[in-house]
């Protein structure tokens, strides 16, 4: 499991650690995961050109003694204090390992607001060490024109790219841009929260020994999702692994009852129902013939294309009192799903619809409102996105990071939500079903894309490969 922690959290195991640890030797750690990793987008230390941003904290200090390591192993290093209150014994370190300081920094800061000198595409490595886990949103001017001025240099941010909101990954003015994030001791929200997870770049955890407490993120990896996965023991039988009922679709949208079907019956659960307009049953029969008719089911997946029938068939699904998916026009009546198990699947309009938010708002603080719904609904909210958040009260948020932007395409979410009922009636619980199902549909996407385009069927025929992949 890949995890995240606040930045309190993150403070007080650094306070426990720092207590055990010799001064500075914690420092040192960071500073050396961080130099190696610069050393490895480089291909090495000789010769390159590396330039550090140092702003006034320990972030700046970590940059200064990497820049140390890097100066030792051949690279011409100059940092560039955005502070006079830059880390002094960092300073130090870099001036001995034969780095250089460029001051004052506010002359090159003012040439390169009146455009005076070219950007400094000279460095092959900018190195952010403005502000780590203790800056606050948005950067500063001074440093954001720094930013300017080297605008076209890779950048490696140390702990989290510069002036991002580290604990909700919330942008709120200037930033930087990462290639690469050198994170410590765990993975940062923001690294993984869109927006900010969009300018982490590729993110590298450093460990530095830190004992940490239940996250409050987490994103599932392959030996999860495998550990997770309702596997048919050797006595299974179709009812024992679980029948899924689909009420979706109607006249007016077949397609959706058909893609809906086509994630529900993509192998995890023993059998498939489908309850609908009698000319949508018999489509779906022709292109599904061992899905059935109306019976008992374990789990319901209501409401993509149910058009105007989406609150009858949500209270038909309801009476059966078993989990449920709550998809798109059944969203309309979430409410009646209220503190019952359920995962209810917006996407971000759909959730603003919900709350009486603005659209662009959900957009730009994605983890604050899906937790919001959460509570408000007393059930499994699972906020559709680039990077899908599934939020349960008093449960850390799972974010899933598989995915590819061709599964921006219509349908894709009628498979997913077919996907999670397959899994809630196999007895997972609604929080695994999501997030399972979430990332086997973004892996299911990977792998039928190979980099090209697809279509929503061709998610729901890879989801059998992704399963095959897993480690079992
Ligand atoms: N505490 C520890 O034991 C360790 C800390 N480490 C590093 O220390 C960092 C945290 O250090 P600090 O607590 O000193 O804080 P930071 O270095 O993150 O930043 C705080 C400083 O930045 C300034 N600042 C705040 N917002 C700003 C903005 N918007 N624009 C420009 N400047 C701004 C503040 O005046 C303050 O001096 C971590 O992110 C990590 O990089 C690592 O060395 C590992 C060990
Ligand atoms: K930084």
């Amino acid at each position: 499991m890949l995890r995240a922690h606040t930045v309190e959290q993150v403070r007080a195991a650094e306070a426990t650690l720092l207590a055990a640890l010799p001064e500075g030797a914690l420092m040192q750690r960071a500073a050396h995961g961080l130099a190696y990793a610069v050393l490895d987008l480089l291909g090495g230390g000789y010769g390159r050109r590396v330039l550090l941003l140092v702003g006034s904290g320990d972030n700046g200090g970590d940059a200064l003694y990497a820049g140390a390591v890097l100066a030792r192993r051949g690279a011409y290093v100059e940092a560039w204090l955005l502070s006079d209150r830059a880390h002094q014994d960092g300073v130090a370190a870099l001036r001995e390992a034969g780095g250089r300081v460029i001051d004052p920094p506010l002359v090159e800061v003012r040439r390169a607001q009146r455009g005076a000198s070219k950007p400094r595409r000279d460095f092959d490595v900018v190195v952010d060490g403005i502000v780590g886990i203790g800056g606050r949103p948005p950067l500063r001017p001074d440093a954001a024109a720094a930013l300017d001025a080297v605008a076209g240099v890779p950048v490696v941010a140390v702990d989290i790219p510069s002036g991002v909101d580290v604990d909700t990954g919330e942008l709120a003015g200037s930033h930087v841009t990462a290639d690469v994030t050198v994170t410590f001791g765990t993975h940062k929200v923001a690294q993984l929260v869109d927006p900010a997870a969009q300018h982490s770049g590729v993110v590298h955890l450093v460990d530095i020994g830190l004992d940490l407490p239940e996250p409050a993120l987490e994103a599932l990896q392959p030996a999860d999702v495998a550990a997770l996965l309702p596997w048919p023991d050797p006595q299974a039988h179709k009812y024992t692994r679980g029948v899924v009922g689909v009420r979706a679709g109607s006249a007016t949208y077949p397609g959706a009852a058909l893609l809906s079907v086509a994630g529900a019956d993509c192998g995890l659960a023993g059998m498939v129902r489908y309850v609908g307009d009698p000319a949508v049953v018999d489509r779906v029969r022709e292109a599904h013939p061992d899905v059935v008719g109306d019976g008992r089911v374990q789990a319901w997946v209501v409401g993509s294309g149910s058009d105007s029938g989406a609150e009858e068939a949500l209270q038909a699904a309801l009476a059966d009192e078993v989990p449920l998916v709550v998809d798109a026009d059944a969203l309309e009546f979430a409410d009646l799903v209220t503190g019952l198990p359920a995962v209810l699947t917006p996407h971000a309009g759909e959730l603003a619809t919900m709350l009486g938010e603005d659209r662009v708002d959900v957009e730009a603080r994605p983890l604050h409102h899906v937790r919001a719904a959460a509570d408000v609904y007393g059930t499994t909210v699972l906020l559709k996105g680039r990077h899908s958040l599934v939020a349960e009260p008093g449960r850390p948020v799972r974010v899933t990071t598989t995915g590819i932007p061709w599964l921006a395409t219509a349908g894709a979410g009628d498979v997913l939500g077919g996907v999670i009922g397959a899994l809630l009636a196999a007895g997972l619980t609604p929080y695994d079903a999501a997030s399972v199902g979430s990332w086997l549909h973004g892996a299911a996407a990977t792998l039928a894309s190979r980099g090209g385009p697809i279509v929503a069927t061709d998610v729901a025929r890879a989801l059998p490969g992704v399963i095959a992949t897993l480690p079992a």
